[in-house]
């Protein structure tokens, strides 16, 4: 049997069964997802992280590329119950260390108790503890990541749905899951994708109806630049954002963030719109908050377990954030209105805009 060990921040030490070989550090965060590993694995949000799937089986319907939100696995490696052939194989053509037969219950209780922690793995014929022990050693905290964005953004502009006749969205690419382009391409949108560091003029070379941040891995402070663009466009500009750019548009209006202890990650997560007095199941995957909304936002919507912001509208501004994923992969699909009313603030603009016809 492959040796395989986890170091957890502090020095305890998990054995397991090895399943795809390496090392690898990063901060360890659970998932209760029962389905959508592809898609999980695949979220560029879960990079410098290690993933642990409380669900006990993964892989048990295989793996394929149509499911996937990018073109690569980002957790640096994969704790879980039971790992299947067909995704262990997928994470070790990868490089991805995975480890399972461990107590993935012991594990998911010491993040719940201690928070998101540091963690180091090894895996191999002759690893040790000590492997481990030293990854841990090296590991740095989420925030230490200050050049995360450029890690998962694409380098030069990209265009889907050049042919829609709808409107013009300027999605500003922190590390966006394919789907939340693939939804606004769906609703007759043209979608720029700009790299995370595109400058006022990029953006403005777009024209855009709608300036959209995207979700992303990493502390919400160190997109300076995604954070200026909201500051420059939100006066003539309506914006959205999804989870991380829920974030950076509090970040740039006035708002504060938060490391939560160990975040939501999972596709059951309730949350209450304060408006209508309805609950919708949401996918989630995030470890910071919005602490302080700012005087220029207002929440809308809350999450029903400990009353976080899920959703902010802007009071002057047009603006609408979700912190959960409404594109839904994986997910429940309750949550897909948000693009419709993301891309209603752009007509509404138009309407206003236009002639009086009398
Ligand atoms: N999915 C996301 O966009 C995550 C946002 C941010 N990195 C967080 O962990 O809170």
């Amino acid at each position: 049997m492959t040796a395989a060990y986890v170091a957890l921040e502090g020095g305890h030490v998990i054995e397991g069964r090895g399943r795809a070989p390496g090392t690898a550090r990063g901060e360890l965060v659970f998932t209760t997802a029962y389905t959508g590993y592809e898609e999980s694995l695949t979220d560029p949000s879960y990079e410098e992280q290690i993933l642990t799937f409380s669900y006990p089986l993964i892989g048990n319907y295989g793996v394929r590329e149509e499911r996937f939100e990018s073109d690569r696995i980002h957790p640096r490696a994969v704790l879980a119950k039971e790992l299947t052939e067909d995704v262990t194989e997928w994470l070790a053509s990868e490089g991805v260390p995975a480890v399972d037969h461990l107590d993935t219950r012991e594990v998911v209780t010491d993040i719940r108790d201690g928070g998101a922690m540091k963690c180091g793995i090894a895996v191999g014929e002759d690893v040790t503890e000590e492997d481990a022990l030293a990854e841990l050693e090296q590991c740095k905290g989420m925030s230490e990541h200050t050049e995360i964005g450029a890690q998962v953004s694409v380098d030069e502009a990209e265009v889907h749905g050049a042919d829609n006749d709808g409107d013009t969205v300027a999605l500003v690419d922190c590390g966006a899951k394919g789907s939340i382009v693939d939804s606004l391409v769906a609703r007759d949108a043209t979608v720029h994708v700009l790299p995370h560091d595109a400058s006022v003029a990029d953006v403005d070379a777009v024209d855009p109806d709608i300036l959209f941040i995207s979700n992303g891995p990493g502390d919400p402070a160190n997109y300076e630049n995604a954070i200026s663009l909201v500051e420059a466009f939100v006066e003539d500009t309506p914006v959205a954002g999804i989870c991380l750019g829920q974030q950076i548009v509090a970040e740039a209006l006035g708002g504060t963030t938060e490391k939560m202890t160990f975040g939501h990650r999972g596709v059951n997560q309730p949350v209450l719109d304060l408006e209508s007095g309805q609950v919708v199941m949401t996918t989630q995957n995030h470890g910071y908050t919005v602490a302080d909304p700012g005087e220029h936002l207002e929440i809308t919507q809350i999450n029903v377990n400990d009353d976080t912001p899920e959703g902010i509208d802007g009071i002057e501004y047009d603006v609408i954030t979700r912190q959960y994923h409404p594109e839904a992969n994986p997910g429940p699909e309750d949550t897909l209105g948000f693009f419709d009313d993301v891309l209603a603030m752009a007509d509404v603009r138009a309407t206003a805009a236009a002639p009086a016809d009398d």
